[in-house]
């Protein structure tokens, strides 16, 4: 058959094209599920895929990180076969007009911290941190944010040994220009803080909408992007957002080449400004992320994960009563009874689902919030939201910044 590809997968759309490859939906006829096939260019050098086969194996288990299905060789051109992801960071961004809001920022920030996390414990690094390589779960409802793409990935450290690989220089150039780290743009060995400093470049271009150096046109060089970025201040960089995601981008600059990075302390930053970010002043919430469905059943479960998800921002829990209310009145229903209706579980592709039920998590909060008197919280969501002044001013305080 034609769209078949080894004698288990068969080619239903693609995705997309990357420079070593395609990326295909394809049916695993062995279940019928719809899974992603990714299969390489014939006669390349360096197989890609033999990498990302290393790193996704080593990653089986960890929360964010996608699932190996199989792998094998058709007409010569290797494939690995994985669970099937949604929408990437990019995406979603140019979805959003370049505008997401500072909590939404914050959130992705933090899971995609600890995805570098994860990898770099199992002594890998990236080497192409950019958005297009964080994808959202299909599911919908679904905040996890999954890492992809591990063919550049690089093994910096022997994790029996402990050896870690060598400084070197001149090395040739590996990457995406515009989310490089300096010291890659002129040829220094790539090792764990690089990617870390990738990842500012990418926190600065969702809170800038852009970043200084990327033209429309894409006519700017490697060489004119490496000048902008020697450029630019780091204060400039981040003029959009709280004080201390200078100070990561500071620390992260001090880190040397063989130096394993205080991951807590940048967690602990992004914590800190989470609990100095009251509620969304622009763009797109975290909320948001995955929530274009209009079923109310769905958005019960959304409502659950507010609460009991820690990745959600606690304004969010409001959006999605919100939302619920509106959808009930329209359909004329009595679905906003959520202490007596069961929780519908739902397939979730690998999810951390709690398995309280409603009335759990609703009791969960009212001891967290104990402004919340009433039982029914539709009703008092207004007199809390003023008592917890979620809609008071962003604290932007420390906004000098002090470093570089
Ligand atoms: N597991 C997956 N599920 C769904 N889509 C995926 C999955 N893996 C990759 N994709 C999508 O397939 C497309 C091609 O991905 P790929 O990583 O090969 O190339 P790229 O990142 O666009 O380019 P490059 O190869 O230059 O890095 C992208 O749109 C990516 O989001």
């Amino acid at each position: 058959m034609d769209n078949a590809i080894g004698c288990r997968f068969i080619k239903e759309s693609t995705i997309g094209e990357g420079n070593f490859g395609s990326v295909y939906r394809v049916i695993d006829t062995t279940n019928k599920k719809r899974v992603a096939l990714k299969i390489e260019k014939p006669n390349l050098e360096v197989s890609q895929i033999e990498n990302e086969i290393k790193v996704i194996s080593a990653m089986k288990g960890h929360r964010g990180f996608p699932r190996l299905i199989d792998s094998g060789t058709e007409n010569g051109s290797m494939y690995i076969a994985m669970q099937l992801l949604g929408s990437s960071l990019e995406d979603k961004f140019q979805e959003s007009k370049q505008n997401f809001g500072l909590m939404a920022i914050l959130n992705i920030a933090e899971q995609i911290l600890m995805r570098i996390q994860a990898l770099h414990d199992k002594f890998f690094i990236h080497r192409d941190i950019k958005p297009r390589q964080f994808l959202f779960s299909p599911t919908p409802g679904s905040s996890t944010i999954y890492m992809i793409d591990f063919g550049l990935s690089k093994c910096y450290q022997n994790g029996k040994t402990g050896v870690h690989i060598q400084y070197m220089e001149s090395r040739p150039f590996i990457g995406t220009a515009n989310y490089a780290s300096i010291n890659t743009h002129i040829g220094i060995q790539q090792s764990r803080r690089d990617d870390l400093e990738s990842y500012m470049y990418m926190i600065s271009y969702f809170l800038n909408g852009t970043l200084p150096w990327i033209s429309k046109d894409h006519t700017v060089s490697e060489r004119e992007i490496r000048l902008a970025k020697n450029r630019v201040s780091v204060n400039e960089l981040f003029h959009n957002g709280p004080a201390e995601f200078v100070l990561m981008m500071a620390y992260i600059k001090s880190i040397s080449f063989e130096d394993k990075p205080d991951y807590e302390y940048l967690e602990g930053l992004i914590k800190r400004m989470k609990s100095n970010t009251a509620v969304e002043k622009r763009g797109v919430s975290w909320f948001e992320f995955n929530s274009d469905d209009k079923n109310p059943k769905t958005l019960k479960r959304k409502i659950r994960k507010a609460i009991t998800d820690p990745f959600n921002e606690q304004p969010n829990l409001f959006k999605a009563l919100d939302q619920c209310t509106e959808i009930a009145n329209r359909n004329n229903t009595a679905t906003l009874n959520l202490e007596k209706e069961e929780e519908e579980q739902e397939g979730n592709d690998g999810e951390e689902l709690n398995d309280e039920p409603m009335s759990a998590c609703i009791t969960e909060e009212k001891e967290s919030y104990p402004e919340i008197k009433d039982r029914n919280i539709l009703k008092n969501r207004e007199e809390f939201r003023k008592s917890k002044s979620l809609d008071s001013e962003l604290p932007m305080e420390a906004q000098k910044c002090c470093v570089m």
